[in-house]
């Protein structure tokens, strides 16, 4: 029967050292955007294209972080497919690897806030495209306590929110499911003061985002001037969080103009501290990181991100 789809001729003007690279797709079959179909076309485009491409999902979390440590992982591109925290994952492990490949993402996440900031595309034959033509671009992240991050590490509400959300309701609604959890934990919380030690200087505010990116949540711009592949981080202090500074600053970020919202300052860091008088949520990249105190710093290495 002929195929629905076929690779050939679709990958015109491949650089000819594409002969003979060897990828790893790395998935997590538990990510919000996880489709077989899309990853099995990817690894067809390589094979066809002379690439040795292994396609392995995970069995449990923390595996992306194990394959990406391990220094016989002997391959030009390690793929991951999944979202934000994969990636994550993938990159705490690069710091303890020395010999660590490139690193390509397929978006299959949630948010997919990385791939909003890299312009990563979504279609096969274009994932593939970028993989095969292996242009590189530094990636820079930040260290909370020492842990990588590449988008985003904060405290407050929104790390409440995430730290509150269930798996269960994630894979069900999505990103709404986001929304349903702000709105149940806005009912009852009680906020508190966070202090920002950021390069000498002192803030005070109710959610305090240390940011690596421009965007936030997805495609929408918290820090117009910041970029994950320049080196520095920007600290975003909101010094209220009452229910009508929320809905503001809510109606500011789908707008791309919390940066200039009343109530908001945005400072470029390279270390800073965030603590209070009892311990708050902090989340970095999506996932819950235990509570303040925390120590954010600039990470002085970089990683080799391959971008279309
Ligand atoms: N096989 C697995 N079983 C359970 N958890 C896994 C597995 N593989 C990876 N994980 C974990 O799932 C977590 C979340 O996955 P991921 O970030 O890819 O998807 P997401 O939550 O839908 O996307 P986003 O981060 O964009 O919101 C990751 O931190 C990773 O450690």
């Amino acid at each position: 029967m002929r195929p629905l789809w076929s690779p050939s001729h679709a990958l015109p003007d491949l650089a000819p050292e594409a002969k003979g690279k060897t990828v790893l797709i790395l998935a997590n079959p538990t990510s919000g955007g996880y489709n077989p179909r899309k990853l099995e076309k990817i690894q067809s485009y390589l094979t066809e294209a002379g690439c040795r491409v292994t396609l392995r999902l995970t069995t449990h979390a923390g595996e992306i972080g194990e394959v990406a440590a391990d220094p016989r992982l002997a391959v030009n591109v390690l793929a991951i497919a999944g979202g934000d925290g994969s990636v994550n994952d993938a990159i705490a492990g690069f710091q303890t690897n020395p010999a660590a490949p490139d690193l390509a993402v397929i978006p299959c996440g949630t948010a997919n806030v990385l791939a909003h900031e890299l312009g990563l595309p979504s279609r096969p034959a274009a994932i593939a495209r970028a993989i095969l033509n292996h242009r590189t671009q530094p990636l820079h992240f930040g260290l909370a306590n020492g842990h990588p991050f590449i988008l985003m590490a904060s405290a407050g509400f929104d790390a409440e929110v995430v730290h509150g959300i269930s798996l269960a309701l994630k894979r069900k609604f999505g990103k709404l499911a986001y929304v349903f959890t702000a709105l149940k934990i806005g009912m009852s919380r009680e906020s508190s003061d966070i202090n920002v030690d950021v390069d000498g200087q002192k803030f005070t505010g109710k959610l305090v985002v240390a940011t690596n990116g421009r965007f936030y949540g997805g495609p929408f711009v918290v820090c117009p001037d910041a970029s994950v592949t320049t080196h520095g981080l920007h600290v975003l202090v909101l010094r209220k969080d009452d229910p009508v500074s929320a809905v503001r600053f809510g109606l500011a970020l789908l707008m791309g103009r919390v940066h200039k919202a009343k109530g908001v300052t945005v400072t470029a860091f390279e270390k800073a501290r965030f603590f209070a008088k009892r311990p708050v949520a902090v989340q970095i990249d999506g996932d819950a990181f235990g509570t303040t105190p925390v120590m954010i710093e600039a990470a002085k290495d970089e990683l080799a991100i391959v971008v279309p």
